[in-house]
């Protein structure tokens, strides 16, 4: 009988391996079904250029491109119906479970559940924060925080000598939609306390940084064996520190849970949804203690940095468009004498202000990425590149289809005009034909963002009462952000950018 020797076993090991690689390689770029799919061939080939680009915090450009063996990303307004809307007698295209994995401890929240009756039913629920009534009842917190965002901000530039002062605005946003989230999450107005503090909460900053390594861990589960040996090799205290960070907002919802008070907030709604014992497995059940205190963490996230990605976007090319600029202030200024004017019901009319916020949207979507889900079997999807793709991960990616030259006149450039007349129905204006209906920065279908209305009310009330109160401009030796330049971590990884805040003239005392 032969014996190989430990160092023989170990050569044989590694030419199979290398035998196995080169014959997956060649598999993947020649036999496989998305071999007509464009894209590079060495992503097509593996995996790791893929990740090593999410790692570098780049987004990757093209209409359709095959980004890795088994992932396309489309940049094409269909792929938004294809892959996220229900399709009448095709089975759902699912998240991708490499982004939403189970957290250890933890119940399903509405964007990890990972059926569909789970997360229809937590949909269902958590839709009742964001109904109509909620969304008139949620005002006068909004209306509150906005006042102080103003309030703190007068202060500093009537302070100042020079009659304009200077502010990393990001930061200012960032207090404020956190602030917001806080009272109407977790029912105290001064939850967080940043815009009152002038300064993150502790538990925001440590949220930021969990971006960034939660998207770069996320990575890491696309090679199984890696995950598992880096998942137990992560330092204790960082473990720990994230659970700390969890528990803490678990506090705050229990704390407001044995309120005894009215309040209008989201836990006034869930309220008659949650019950202390609910149990698991039942589609119909109620919530349950721990389902109530993920889906609050997820909503206090879902609904902050989403809102101050895009005013800061906004605001970092309206500051660089002076005519833009100049139209939204003078149509805010022009429709209301009195701050106190600036409702939900009222901005929602104006037209330069919404056209406004759909370029902010388009050019600074929170999550320009793709969100990934997972082709179905039996689904055919971009037909036109062969055959069904079934278990490959697939994604409309928004930062590419919202910057596409073949869809957008002059697509990288601020241009609210766009979205109003006479583009929108002059066929001789140079944006008649742009693809509007592209846009859809809080996505469609089954998962489409439930705090949309919340969200723009929020967009529209921040902006509005910094150009009716301020007049904003570039700083001449203030720090300058590029947006695209910045880097993606699934979300925006936002700079700070400076903006020159005066008293607008008649309101100088
Ligand atoms: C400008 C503001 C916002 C934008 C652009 C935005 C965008 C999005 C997007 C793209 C998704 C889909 C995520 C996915 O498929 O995984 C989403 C989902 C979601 N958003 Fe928003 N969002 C915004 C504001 C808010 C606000 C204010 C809230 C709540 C307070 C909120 C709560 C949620 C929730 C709970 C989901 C998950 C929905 C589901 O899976 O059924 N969002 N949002």
């Amino acid at each position: 009988m032969a014996i190989f020797a430990p160092l023989d076993c170990f050569i044989y090991c590694v030419l199979g391996w290398f035998t196995h690689m080169v014959y997956k390689t060649w598999r993947n770029i020649y036999r496989d079904p998305l071999v007509k799919i464009p894209g590079p061939k060495l992503w097509a080939s593996f995996r790791l250029p893929y990740v090593i680009s999410l790692w570098r915090g780049r987004l990757v450009y093209g209409d359709i491109v095959r980004v890795a063996p088994n992932e396309v990303s489309f940049a094409t307004e269909a792929a938004w119906d294809d892959i996220y809307c229900h399709r009448s007698g095709h089975s759902p295209f699912l998240k991708n479970p490499i982004w939403w994995g189970e957290v250890p401890g933890r119940a399903e929240s509405i964007v990890s559940a990972s059926t569909t009756k789970n997360h229809e039913r937590l949909r269902r629920i958590i839709g009742s924060c964001f109904t109509d009534k909620a969304h008139v009842e949620a005002e006068p917190s909004v209306q509150q925080h906005v006042s102080k965002l103003i309030e703190k901000l007068t202060e500093r530039v009537s302070g100042s000598k020079s009659g304009s002062y200077i502010v990393n605005i990001v930061d200012w946003y960032m207090f404020t939609t956190f602030d917001i989230i806080g009272d109407l999450g977790f029912g105290d107005s001064n939850a967080f306390g940043c815009l009152d503090n002038s300064t993150y909460h502790p538990w925001v900053l440590e949220i930021f940084s969990y971006f960034k390594l939660g998207a770069l861990l996320s990575t890491i589960r696309f090679y199984d064996m890696l995950a598992q040996v880096i998942m137990r090799a992560l330092p204790a205290n960082m473990v720990k520190a994230q659970e700390k960070n969890y528990q803490w907002a678990c506090q705050k919802v229990h704390r407001r849970l044995n309120l005894e008070v009215q309040r209008r907030d989201f836990m006034s709604k869930l309220l008659p949804h949650f019950s202390p014992d609910a149990g698991m497995g039942d589609e119909t059940r109620k919530l349950s203690p721990t389902e109530l205190e993920n889906n609050f963490y997820v909503l206090t996230v879902a609904g902050s940095e989403t809102c101050g990605t895009v005013l800061s976007g906004t605001t970092n090319y309206l500051i660089k468009t002076p005519d833009s600029l100049r139209s939204l202030t003078e149509e805010v200024r022009g429709a209301f004498q009195d701050p106190n004017m600036l409702t939900f019901e009222s901005l929602s009319k104006l037209p330069y202000l919404n056209a406004v916020i759909k370029e902010g949207l388009r050019l600074s979507p929170p999550v320009g990425g793709a969100l990934s889900h997972v082709v179905p079997e039996g689904v055919t999807l971009c037909v036109e590149f062969g055959s069904p793709v079934a278990y490959t991960n697939v994604g409309v990616h928004q930062w590419s289809l919202y910057r596409s030259a073949t869809k957008f006149h002059k697509s990288t450039a601020f241009i609210p005009a766009r979205w109003l007349e006479p583009a929108l129905s002059d066929p001789e204006s140079p944006y008649h034909a742009d693809h509007r209906d592209a846009v859809q920065a809080f996505s469609t279908g089954t998962w489409a963002c439930i705090g949309k209305q919340l969200g723009l009310a929020e967009l529209r009330l921040i902006l509005a009462r910094m150009v009716w109160n301020f007049d904003l401009s570039l700083p001449v030796n203030g720090n300058n952000v590029v947006w695209e330049k910045q880097k993606h971590y699934v979300l925006v990884q936002k700079e700070g950018f400076d903006v020159e805040l005066s008293m607008r003239s008649d309101l100088r005392g």
